[in-house]
């Protein structure tokens, strides 16, 4: 179902970018189990419900003295935060000098703070009512309460409620994203050098995807060989695939034959813009691919046309690069026959002006503007659509 563009059988930016949203929304937006932190950002796919009570257990809410009765109290012990079985039994006018946070003995019955205390003789004298400065199990929430509805936004204060009542892992709507960089003369680290390249995609699209709303659960770094792609693509466990610097038709661009072989739909071959024009979508039943481009600049201009529209789209929410709206772009820039321009530019009182730099191998003018500028293939006409780049704050 790929389109005709301007292009042998590749398809015009703006219809790139629709088809991206329509498959995505179409999809849906996934359900996937994800370590706490990562699904900050996401929609809880279930209630939110209490593994345990909060408190889970009785303890001291002041500094002072476990007290059972009304006393005076005779000391019996010490007991701080973080010991977690009490061999004490309090008797009848017995104190146990105690922590905050501090699980009380049992028999307590109130607790006293060192402030409305008098120690006279080895004897705690005070006043106490029963019950008070203890938070007692349970009080706040039960074991099994719902605390959060389906739905709810995942924020930090949510991830930290969750932890608080024991959950590791929660269920959430968002869509998890792996991401595949191929080539044999990638590097992770260290100095490049001659014939080796550090990989600049792989530490960028961690942060698209976040601002696109999904979940980046891993990024690999694979050779050349065909069969090394075919297996990490069988092997990846998300919604959505990224491969990176395979995308082309040279001798170790793998990505259509393997995704061929794996009897994958073909939405969009190739996309009509610079940088960036060779891009893959395709889907299986179960799973979206997404092709980028290796030269980094055009992986980027790539990953804002087809995977922050589909992302967008599974999620159902306005894509992260609107809000810009349109500006005159300002200076000599010409449009390509048959292409879309997506030109690095920041934005002042006069319009949209070009800050250079911007090749489809290098991200030094990315990394100075604050947007992209559409320049149609007529030319830029009197303003231009604005694509903003990725920044932080993540999340819609
Ligand atoms: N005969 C043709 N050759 C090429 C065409 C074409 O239409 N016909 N398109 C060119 C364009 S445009 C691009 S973009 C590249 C895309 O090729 P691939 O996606 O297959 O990527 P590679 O060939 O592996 O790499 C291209 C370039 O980028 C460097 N690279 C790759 N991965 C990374 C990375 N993770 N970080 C930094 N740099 C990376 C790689 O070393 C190459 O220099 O194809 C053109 N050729
Ligand atoms: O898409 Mo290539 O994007 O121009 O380097």
């Amino acid at each position: 179902m790929a389109e005709c563009g301007g292009h042998r059988g590749s398809t015009p930016w703006d219809r790139a970018r629709e088809l991206a949203r329509g498959l995505g929304e179409r999809w849906g937006c996934p359900i996937g189990v994800l370590p706490s932190a990562s699904a900050l950002g996401g929609r809880l796919a279930d209630d939110l419900r209490a593994l345990v009570g909060s408190p889970s257990f009785d303890a001291s809410a002041m500094d002072g003295y476990a007290v059972r009765g009304m006393g005076p109290w005779r000391p019996v012990g010490v007991r701080l935060a973080g010991v977690p079985v009490s061999e004490v039994c309090l008797a009848e006018g017995e104190a146990v000098e105690i922590a905050t946070g501090a699980l009380v003995p049992k028999g307590t019955e109130a607790v006293l703070p060192y402030e409305a205390a008098t120690v006279v003789k080895d004897r705690i004298h005070g006043e106490v009512e029963r019950g008070r400065h203890v938070r007692w199990s349970g009080e706040e929430i039960v074991p099994g309460e719902s605390v959060l509805p389906a739905g709810a936004e995942v924020t930090p204060a949510v991830l930290g409620l969750a932890a608080a009542l024991g959950h590791d892992l929660l269920r959430v709507r968002m869509p998890r994203v792996e991401v595949l960089v191929t080539g044999d003369e990638i590097a992770v680290e260290g100095l490049p050098g001659a014939g080796v390249v550090r990989d600049a995609i792989g530490p960028m699209l961690d942060g698209v995807v976040a601002w696109a709303g999904g979940c980046a659960v891993r990024t690999r770094h694979l050779g050349d060989g065909r069969e090394e792609l075919s297996a990490a693509l069988a092997e990846a466990e998300a919604d959505v695939v990224v491969v990176c610097g395979s995308s082309s038709k040279g001798p170790a661009d793998h990505l259509r034959a393997v995704l061929r072989e794996a009897g994958a739909e073909v939405v969009v071959d190739g996309v009509d813009c610079r940088p960036g024009h060779p891009q893959l979508l395709a889907h299986s039943d179960d799973t979206v691919f997404v092709g980028l481009p290796g030269n980094p600049n055009a992986a980027l201009v790539a990953s804002l046309t087809l995977l922050v529209p589909l992302l967008s789209g599974m999620l159902g929410r306005t894509e992260p690069t609107a809000g810009a709206g349109r500006k005159p772009l300002v200076g000599e820039v010409r449009g390509r026959p048959g292409r879309t321009s997506l030109v690095a530019v920041r934005l002042g009182p006069a319009g949209a002006v070009p800050v250079g730099h911007d090749r489809p191998a290098s991200l030094w003018g990315a990394a100075l503007a604050e947007a992209y500028a559409v320049v149609p293939p007529e030319g830029p006409g009197e303003d231009v659509e604005l694509l903003r780049l990725p920044r932080p704050p993540y999340g819609a």
